[in-house]
C-alpha cells in the first residue's frame, strides 16, 4: 500500500474532500510536493464551484476516485517560485484552471491545446505524474507547473474573476474557434448558469447579438436587464421559438441535464453550429447529426487571452462569496 495523502509531500495542506457519493464534503488533511524548478506556489484566496465539481463529487461521470478535493476555478497569491519560472514571482495574482499537466510534445500541445492532449491531467481526480492524486482548490495552498498558471491582471478582481478559469475559457474558446466572436453575429446562449451568463458577457463584448434561451420565464429580467441580452427565448413557447427558427449563427448550449436538441438546431441559419459545452451524466439521444460540435475548456494561452480579454472589458462573473474555516 502507498503512503497515506498527509505523507505523500513534504508540504501540508488542508482542504475540503469528498468521501463517497452523497455530495458532502468534510475536512480533509493532505500534502503537497515541493516547489520545482518550474512550479508556482500559491495561497488559495478564492475558489469558484463549477457544475463539473457537482458531476465529480456525485460520481455522474463513473470515474471519481475519493477522497476528492474539488475546485478548478482556484485564485490566490504567489507565495514561491521555482527557480526556472520566469512567468510570475512573489506576490503575484495567479489562478489555475482545470489543468494541471499534459504531455508537452503532442500535436495538440505543440497547437496550445493542452486541453486535447490525451495525457492531459486534471486539476484533481488524476493520477500525476509522479503516481500521487491530484487535489484541487478547495484546499489552503496549490502549486502547478507554470504552463499552468494564469497571470490575474491587476484590476480584475479574483473573487469575481475565479469562475472565469473554467466557466469563462469554456464559453470564450468555441465563440472564438467557430467565428462568432464578431459583429454582427447572432449567438444563442441555452442555460443562464454559471457558463451561461459569462458566455452572454463574453459574447456581447465579443460583439455579437445574443439571445438566451431557457426553460425558465424568471430569467427574463436577468438576461435582458441585468445581462444586457438582446433577446430572451422561452424553450417550450412554440410560438416563441417558430418565430426565431433559421435566425442564430451559432448556439453554446451549457445546460447540464439531458434535454432535447432537435429544437435549438431549427434556430440556426444553414451551417450554423450548436456548440455543446454541458457534460450531463447520460449522453444526448441525438436525431440529428448535421450541424453539431462539442467543445471543453481551452488551451492555456487562450485561457490567458480571456483573462486579459476579461480585464480590460470588465467581465466578471455573477458571485455568492461563501467563507469556510477549519
Ligand atoms: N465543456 C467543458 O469544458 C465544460 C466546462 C465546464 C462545465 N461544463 C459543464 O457544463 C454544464 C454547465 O455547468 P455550469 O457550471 O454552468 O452549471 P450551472 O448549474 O450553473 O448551469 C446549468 C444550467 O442548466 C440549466 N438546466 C439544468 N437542467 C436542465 C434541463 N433539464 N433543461 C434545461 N435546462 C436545464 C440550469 O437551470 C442552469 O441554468 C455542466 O454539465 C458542466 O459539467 C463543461
Ligand atoms: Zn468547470
Amino acid at each position: 500500500m502507498g503512503k497515506a495523502p498527509k505523507e505523500e509531500h513534504p508540504v501540508k495542506a488542508f482542504g475540503w474532500a469528498a468521501r463517497d457519493t452523497s455530495g458532502h464534503l468534510s475536512p480533509f488533511n493532505f500534502s503537497r510536493r515541493a516547489t520545482g524548478d518550474e512550479d508556482v506556489r500559491f495561497k488559495v484566496l478564492y475558489c469558484g464551484i463549477c457544475h463539473s465539481d457537482l458531476h465529480s463529487i456525485k460520481n455522474d461521470w463513473g470515474f471519481s476516485v475519493y477522497p476528492m478535493v474539488p475546485g478548478h476555478e482556484i485564485v490566490g497569491e504567489v507565495t514561491e517560485v521555482g527557480r526556472k519560472v520566469k512567468k510570475v514571482k512573489v506576490g503575484d495574482k495567479v489562478g489555475v484552471g482545470c489543468m494541471v499537466g499534459a504531455c508537452h510534445a503532442c500535436d495538440n500541445c505543440n497547437n496550445d491545446l493542452e486541453n486535447y492532449c490525451p495525457k492531459m491531467l486534471l486539476t484533481y481526480n488524476s493520477v500525476y505524474t509522479d503516481g500521487t492524486l491530484t487535489y484541487g482548490g478547495y484546499s489552503d495552498s496549490m502549486v502547478a507547473n507554470e504552463r499552468y498558471i494564469v497571470l490575474f491582471p491587476e484590476n480584475l478582481p479574483l473573487d469575481a474573476g475565479a469562475p472565469l478559469l473554467c466557466a469563462g475559457i469554456t464559453v470564450y474558446s468555441p465563440l472564438k474557434y467557430f467565428g462568432l466572436a464578431e459583429p454582427g453575429k447572432h449567438v444563442g446562449i441555452v442555460g443562464l448558469g454559471g457558463l451561461g451568463h459569462v458566455g452572454v458577457k463574453f459574447a456581447k463584448a465579443l460583439g455579437a447579438k445574443v439571445t438566451v434561451i431557457s426553460t425558465s420565464p424568471s430569467k427574463k429580467d436577468e438576461a435582458l436587464n441585468q445581462l444586457g441580452a438582446h433577446s430572451f427565448l422561452v424553450s417550450s413557447d412554440q410560438d416563441q421559438i417558430q418565430a426565431a427558427m433559421g435566425t442564430l449563427d451559432g448556439i453554446i448550449d451549457t445546460v447540464s441535464a439531458v434535454h432535447p436538441i432537435a429544437p435549438l438546431i431549427g434556430l440556426l441559419k444553414s451551417h450554423g453550429k450548436l456548440i455543446l459545452v454541458g457534460a450531463p451524466e447520460k449522453p444526448l439521444e441525438l436525431t440529428v447529426k448535421e450541424g453539431l460540435a462539442g467543445s471543453g475548456i481551452g488551451g492555456m494561452k487562450e485561457t490567458q487571452e480571456m483573462i486579459d480579454f476579461a480585464a480590460k472589458h470588465n467581465i466578471t462573473a455573477e458571485i455568492e462569496v461563501i467563507q469556510w474555516s477549519m
